[in-house]
Parts: structure tokens; sequence; C-alpha cells
């Protein structure tokens, strides 16, 4: 397993390009299933999660291939197949996007239960709920979705739940529909753009999508989706999270290959935080295009929900509080889409945020440095905010758990390196463990010395026979 030591203090300038976003990228994997030839896929990052979908995709039959210019070529050699494992589908989400197109191709589907972050209740209900309306006969066994359908057919479908819609799940039923007999409407459709991505790939194969982008879908049933090539959308959580690491370092960083309209609410937060966001095309946000972040005045607390496309991500929320933990005043975190997503609360508590947690909430008494420490990721975006709170914080931070990073950004640190950003990835052994944070024991605890260092130094509000009753006590516990 790796680590990271992150050595805070260093202001990110310079400028790097954006990979190719995870959350198209898989479900748009898992839809070539449902094509006829040959699927070629343009800008896939290289990700853990892009080679397990690779893995699932090839348990079901489809020959998966990276070209020697970085394209994705995917075709079915055997449709046959259609049980896709627990071993692989635990390991992330968008495993399940398989579910819809194997239904519409093979008529019959045996998936595990998905895993991926632990970020609170994450239910299939909505998925099987669609499935079920397009005539798909469900049930669920030892783990697995079992589903067989002989020719789906076009329903009316609300895919509305306690949280908004579903972003996999619109995939799922909105590819299935795409190959049943007659009409299907979606309301509630997720409007993500990964959403609108998979709509744009699945109308290039021969679809019949319309209302991609917004609540309501009208699909009509076609016979058959002839495969295509496609260039997946830039990574729009790649995007805020470098922007919020050039905030957090007060530094300057042009990140090339963004689609701003895509950000457009992480961009306003940061605004009204105190951050310069300059777009190269402002009039064409819509365009992909160079983006530059900058912090000249001070920063500013505010308040941020996340919410459903087009509010501010949930996959951006722990990077905001990040930011947030490190400026002076109140601030409000809420998540509605995930309200149980605050893993990485007691995290950045130990790099000295000062967070109270209250229901979908977390309430945030900004400090004016966070201090480095020996950390733990928790899940993929708990990762990236605890990477940027080394990046700001004093001293030297450790990252441990790193592999769930590894899962959703592609070369993180070696894009922060190149922007300036001192990260270093080792394995997590306890000789790799920098002396700042090693313990006799070789826990990762500071040292006693430094202990009673940090309760008798100077960075206490005390008269002088406090200090000396410090002093005195300092010695007799030596
Ligand atoms: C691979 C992928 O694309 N992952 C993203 C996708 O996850 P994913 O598609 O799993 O997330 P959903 O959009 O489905 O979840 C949104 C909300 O709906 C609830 N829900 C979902 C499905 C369901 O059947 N029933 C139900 O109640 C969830 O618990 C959650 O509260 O969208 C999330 C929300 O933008 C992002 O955080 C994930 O990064
Ligand atoms: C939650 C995420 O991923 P997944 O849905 O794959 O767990 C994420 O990308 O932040």
């Amino acid at each position: 397993m790796d680590m990271f030591i992150v050595r805070g203090g260093e202001r990110l300038s310079g400028c790097v390009s954006v990979s190719g976003a995870k959350n198209s990228a898989l479900p748009l994997m898992a839809a070539a299933l449902a094509c006829e030839g040959e699927t070629i896929l343009h800008s896939i990052p290289n990700l853990v999660d892009v080679s397990t979908q690779a893995q699932v995709l090839s348990s079901l039959g489809m020959q998966v291939d990276r070209d020697d210019s970085g394209a994705l070529r995917l075709k079915t050699i055997d449709e046959t197949a259609c049980i896709a494992d627990y071993e692989l589908v635990r390991r992330m989400r968008a495993s399940v996007c398989v579910l819809g197109p194997l239904l519409a191709k093979r008529g019959m589907a045996c998936v595990s239960l998905p895993g991926g972050c632990n970020i609170g209740d994450r239910p299939i209900d909505l998925h099987l709920k669609g499935l079920s309306a397009l005539g798909a006969q469900i049930r669920v066994e030892r783990g697995y979705v079992i589903a067989r359908a002989e020719r789906l057919r076009g329903a009316n479908i609300f895919l509305g739940g306690a949280f908004g819609s579903t972003a996999t799940g619109t995939c799922n039923v909105m590819t299935a529909a795409a190959l049943a007999e007659g009409v299907t409407t979606i309301e509630s459709a997720a409007c993500e753009p990964e959403v609108v991505d998979v709509g744009n790939f699945l109308n290039a194969a021969g679809a019949k999508i319309e209302g991609l982008g917004t609540p309501f879908l009208r699909i009509e049933g076609v016979e058959a989706l002839q495969a295509v090539e496609h260039e997946v959308i830039p990574d729009r959580i790649e995007v805020a999270t470098l922007m919020i690491a050039a905030a957090m370092t007060r530094g300057e960083v042009r990140l090339d290959g963004v689609r701003p309209d895509h950000v457009t609410a992480v961009i306003e937060k940061l605004r009204d935080v105190g951050v310069t966001v300059v777009l190269e095309s402002p009039d064409q946000p819509g365009r992909v295009q160079s983006v530059l972040t900058k912090v000249a005045g001070k920063l500013k607390s505010v308040d941020c929900i996340a919410l459903p496309y087009p509010g501010i991500p949930t996959d951006v929320q722990a990077q905001l509080m990040s930011l947030l933990s490190g400026i002076s005043g109140i601030s409000i975190v809420t998540d509605k889409v995930f309200p149980d997503r605050f893993m990485h609360a007691s995290e950045l508590a130990r790099m000295g945020a000062k967070i109270r947690r209250e229901s979908a909430s977390a309430i945030l008494n900004g400090v004016s440095r966070l201090s480095g420490a020996c950390v733990m990721a928790s899940d993929l975006r708990a990762s990236a905010a605890l990477v940027l709170a080394g990046l700001a914080a004093e001293g030297e931070t450790v990252i441990r758990r790193i592999y769930h990073l590894d899962r959703g950004y592609e070369r993180l640190e070696e894009k922060l390196i190149a922007l300036g950003a001192n990260v270093q990835r080792v394995r997590d052994e306890p000789k790799n463990m920098p002396e700042s944070l090693k313990l006799t024991d070789n826990e990762s605890r500071p040292s006693h010395s430094e202990l009673l260092d940090a309760l008798t130094g100077p960075h206490w509000n005390q008269n002088q026979s406090d200090q000396r009753a410090h002093q005195s006590k300092k010695s007799n516990m030596r």
C-alpha cells in the first residue's frame, strides 16, 4: 500500500491539462455492451476504476484494449456471458451500469450489488424500479441482482428519490430504454454532464434520446445500436479539485481542457470566497478551454450546499471543506445528495480544523492555518481533500490508504508536482514515516518531547507564573 508525504507551504503555479471524466468513462464503457461492432473511446483516464471496469467487461465476453494512441477499444466477442461477479463489482459503483445494457442486449443479467465509495447509503432501488417498469423480471438473491427480459418495452418512469435523481441509475435505464420496443419517458432524470455524455454517445450510435441535460427524457427505442468513436468529456471534479488546490496555496494555476459550464457552481462559490477565476472565452462557456485560478487578496468564509447538477457536486464537498477549514470565520457545508458524506471531517480535525457535525451539515470555524499530521483517507474525494489540506498546512502531512485516490484521479501527484507541490508517494512502511511524525514505537504520532513543547511553547497567552508552572511540569514529566 502507498501513502503520500506532503510538505505544505508551496504556492502552486503553472499549467496542467485535465483528464477525461471517470464518471463518464465508466458508464460509457458499460454502454459499449449494448452496441454492435467496435466502440472506440478517447480520453479515457488511466485509473484503477477503469481497469476494474475493463475486467468486469472482459468477464462479460468483451475484448477491451488500449491502443497506441491511448484510446480504449471495446468489442463483444462472446454474448453468452451474463454474470458480473461480486469480486469485481464490489470494488466500485459504476460496475452496476452493465445491468441495463446486458438486459437490453442479452435478455439476462446477474450482477452483484455494487460497491463504491463509503459515503453513506447507496441503494439501487431506482435502477431496479426503472428496469422493472421496462418489463424486466428482477429478483435480488444472495447479493446479486438477477434479471431477465424477453424484449424490454417502453414505459413512463419516474426516477426521483429522497435525495434527487440517480446518475448511474439514469444511465442504466436510458441505455436499456434505447433498445426497448416503443417510447419511454423518464421523469426526474439526472442532469449531470456525465449522463448527457452517455446519452450523446448512445445517440451517435443510433439511439433516439431527447431532452438530455433536462429532468425529462423521451426515448424512442431502436432495434440496434452501431458502435461509434467518442471523446469523453473533461473531468469536472478534477477541475474543481485543482482549482481549490490553487486557492488553498494562494497560487496561480491554469488548467487546460476545461468545460467551464460544467463547473459554474464551483466557480461562483470560489468567487464568493474571494478567488479570481478567469475563463479564456467567457462568452463561450460550453467550449473546452483554459481556466486561470489565482488568489490576490484575503479569502472569506462562505456557506455551501452540495446538490444535484447544476449545483455544487457532492464529489467536491470534501475539497471545499478543506478550503473553508483554513479560512477564518464560520462556514456551513451541507450535503443534500449524500447527507452522511463527512468521513473527512475527523481527519481534517487532526490537522487542526474545527468542525462540528449537525445532521447533513458540518459547521466549520476556520483556523488561520492547518498543521501537518498523519491522516487516513477513507474514500476518493476525502483523500483529495486531505491532500489539499496537506498542501496548505504548516509542516508535513502523511496521507495513508491513498489507494482510494488512485481509483479516481489520473496522476494527481504528478500534476501537483508539476505545479510546484512537494508531494512524495512512498510505500506505507514505518521507515518511510517522516521524522516529524515518527514515534519510537513506529507509530505515526508526534514524539512526547514535541507534545511537551506544544504544551509549554510560545503559542499560549499566558502570564509568567503560568509559564513557569508549565516549564516545571515539563521537566517533571521528562
Ligand atoms: C460512478 C459515478 O458516476 N458515481 C457518481 C454517481 O454515483 P451514483 O450514481 O451511485 O449516485 P446517485 O446519483 O445514484 O445517488 C444520488 C442519491 O440518490 C440516492 N439513490 C440512488 C440510487 C437509487 O437507486 N436510490 C437512491 O436512493 C443515493 O443514495 C444518493 O443519495 O453520482 C453521485 C452523485 O452525483 C456521485 O457522488 C458519484 O461520484
Ligand atoms: C463517489 C465517487 O465514486 P463512486 O460512485 O465510484 O464510488 C466519486 O467519484 O466521488
